[in-house]
């Protein structure tokens, strides 16, 4: 992590918000906070919570008035759809806790654990590697058919994730049960395309045969079976768009699997 990043975000906020970043990619650096951006001091420090910051620093390659642009775009582009999604009954994304497009933050509410035994993040991809001595279990049934709910709900109500990768999917616990909340929505979009959909759910599939293939037909099926559920609860126009949809879908992996032949 650049000394750099931290020097610029360090200066962008009020004094003494201890950050420990825990992931870069290429668009956002990711730092966790104890303290609450901007509650008074007596909330500030709520025993073990912890808040997340969502940074995306100056890319020097761009045009400065390019970058400024960008920036501001896909950071309230990114705010707007959380918290649209979060008002969709039964829809789990992290909360929003506050946006400053022009210094690229976002603030949201910290979800997950680390999972026992150095197991990691509590991410659908760890969660699966964690329970890969039980593949077939209850639990895993019933956690990738949560999933499965979570992504049928987004659609049904017309936004797409545009990254849904088992590292976007965390899980929380809730009790004996985990619930999986969808996170990082840069890349997402509000969609009334078949395509979109079929795009996220492609992607979800490779990403599932790709880490956990011994698994993964099982798994896949678990997670439409959740989806269509959803589907299936809006009656005949739920069964019509669902049918349009799988039908896209299928479309989308025949292409990525003549793709893959071409190379
Ligand atoms: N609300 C959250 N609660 C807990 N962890 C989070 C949260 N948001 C992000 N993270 C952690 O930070 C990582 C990166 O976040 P995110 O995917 O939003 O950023 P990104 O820059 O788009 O990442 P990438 O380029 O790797 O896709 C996540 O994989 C997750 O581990």
């Amino acid at each position: 992590m650049s000394a750099e990043i931290i020097a610029v975000i360090a200066d962008v906020l009020t004094e003494s918000i201890p950050l420990t970043p825990i992931s870069q990619g290429a668009e956002a650096v990711v730092f966790t906070s104890p303290v609450h951006p901007y509650l008074p001091s007596s909330v500030k420090h709520d025993g073990n919570k912890l808040y997340i910051l969502k940074y995306r620093p100056e890319k020097k390659y761009r045009h400065p008035d390019i970058d400024k642009a960008l920036t501001k775009h896909r950071t309230l582009g990114e705010s707007k759809l959380l918290a649209k999604l979060r008002l969709i009954d039964g829809l789990n994304v992290p909360k929003l806790i506050g946006c400053d497009p022009y210094h690229g933050c976002i603030w949201l509410e910290f979800l997950g654990e680390d999972l026992p035994d150095g197991h990691g993040f509590s991410n659908l991809k760890n969660f699966l590697w964690m329970n890969a001595k039980d593949p077939y279990s209850d639990l895993v049934k019933e956690t990738l058919i949560k999933v499965g709910k979570q992504i049928g709900l987004m659609h049904w109500n017309d936004y797409c994730h545009g990254d849904l990768t088992t590292s976007n999917i965390v899980l929380v616990r809730g009790g004996e049960e985990w619930v999986p909340y969808l996170i990082d929505f840069g890349l997402g979009s509000i969609s009334m395309l078949v395509e979109d959909k079929g795009v996220d759910l492609y992607v979800l599939e490779r990403a599932i045969i790709s880490t956990h293939s011994s698994f993964s037909d099982k798994y896949n099926m678990w997670i439409l079976e959740g989806f269509k559920e959803v589907f299936e609860s809006n009656g005949k126009v739920g069964l019509k768009k669902y049918k349009d949809l799988t039908k896209r879908f299928e479309e989308v992996r025949l292409r990525g699997r003549k793709r893959s032949m071409i190379g």
